[in-house]
């Protein structure tokens, strides 16, 4: 069985998996942190693979960018290929000034400016939080591993490029940062019954204006695939 986007077959894809938006990540975590990597997903690039980690079987693959496309992976991971822990791992934008680049943020919750949560037809909005297993794990792994990190809220938002920002007033609600998927995934994770968590590396600072270079997003988050793929073979 393949889906319309999703060439692997029953049984290729690991209980656990790592989600990037950028399928370059994809490829370089396959390449530079699992063993015995074998691709199961080329389909329009969203490359996606499986191998080892530490002796335990995880995936990694690539949802794109935005809430309608991690809408479509994680809904297709969860129902067809059953997996069971979801860990994506993005770049985002810090709002708070004590937040630097290459700091990590672990979104206990996802606010968002996307309509997403109505299909679901429920007679409220729909609060999107994160696992709190998987959360307390990759906390407990981090702070083994002496690796900075903030855990709070996360804007998820449809717009990158926006006229009047209102970022600021996220801030001041004490908002960390800006993404464009998670309270999808913790949505698809809710309605499936699955575990889901999303972690970030900051590649820019609405603060300062600073930011990280393209090739950069790439590959420089080391400390996060760390933290993310021992959360991901030991829940
Ligand atoms: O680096 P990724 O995981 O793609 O995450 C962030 O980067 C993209 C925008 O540049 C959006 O997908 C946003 O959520
Ligand atoms: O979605 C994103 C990702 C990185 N930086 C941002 O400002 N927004």
């Amino acid at each position: 069985m393949s889906t319309p986007h999703n060439s692997a077959a029953p049984g290729d894809i690991a209980e656990s998996i790592l989600l990037p938006g950028d399928p370059l990540r994809a490829k370089y975590i396959a390449d530079h942190f699992l063993e015995s990597p074998v691709q199961f997903n080329a389909v329009r690039n969203i490359l996606g693979y499986t191998g080892t980690f530490e002796g335990k079987k995880v995936s990694v693959m690539a949802t794109g960018m935005g809430i309608p496309s991690i809408g479509i992976y994680t809904y297709e991971l969860i129902h067809f290929y059953g997996v069971k822990n979801l860990i994506r791992i993005g770049s985002c934008g810090a709002m708070q000034p004590d937040l630097k680049l290459g700091d990590i943020v672990m979104a206990e919750g996802a606010c968002t400016d996307s309509n997403y949560g109505a299909h679901f037809n429920l007679p409220t909005q729909f609060c999107a939080v994160a696992s709190f297993p998987l959360l307390r794990r990759a906390v407990e792994v981090a702070d083994k591993e002496k690796i900075r990190y903030q855990v709070g809220l996360v804007n998820s938002t449809d717009v990158f490029y926006r006229k009047n920002d209102p970022w600021k007033a996220m801030a001041e609600m004490g908002v960390l940062a800006s993404e464009m998927e998670s309270y999808a995934l913790y949505c698809n994770a809710a309605e499936g019954h699955a575990n889901a968590l999303a972690m970030f590396t900051v590649s820019d600072s609405m603060v300062t204006g600073e930011s990280m270079s393209a090739q950069d997003r790439q590959t420089s988050f080391r400390d996060m695939m760390k933290v993310a793929l021992r959360t991901a073979v030991s829940v």
